[in-house]
């Protein structure tokens, strides 16, 4: 459930207008739908300049995720990250608001590390 205080309820996005919001949110090209079956998930790589500053950002996500009860699956090696970020609540796991929310969020934090450099 997203949002441990006001329990907002999710919203699936109509694939049909998955495009338009990511555009829309300036979330195009660095992530991408991924299908496969019956689900649906925003994917999203990115690299950092060493171990320390990854996880610097990893512990950014990990507690957004846990303030808003959302949760992305992370994949990381050294400075590489993968992020997937898809609503299991709905119908084992397609997209919904909070995805996209959370990919503009993150989207940030990213952005922070780029200023650094
Ligand atoms: C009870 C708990 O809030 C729910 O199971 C939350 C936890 N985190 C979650 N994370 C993600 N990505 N999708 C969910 O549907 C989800 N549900």
């Amino acid at each position: 459930m997203y949002n441990k205080i006001s329990k907002v309820a999710y919203v699936k996005i109509p694939s049909s207008e998955l495009s338009v919001k990511l555009s829309k949110l300036g979330l195009l090209p660095n992530w991408s739908v991924k299908i496969c079956t019956q689900h649906q998930s925003l994917v999203r790589e990115c690299s950092f300049p060493d171990f320390e500053t990854t996880w610097s950002f990893l512990n950014q996500v990990a507690m957004r995720a846990h303030l808003w009860g959302h949760h992305p699956t992370i994949k990381t090696t050294y400075n590489k990250v993968n992020l997937e970020l898809t609503t299991h609540d709905i119908d084992g796991g397609n997209i919904s608001d909070i995805d996209l929310k959370l990919a503009k969020r993150i989207e940030s934090y990213i952005n922070l590390y780029k200023l650094q450099r």
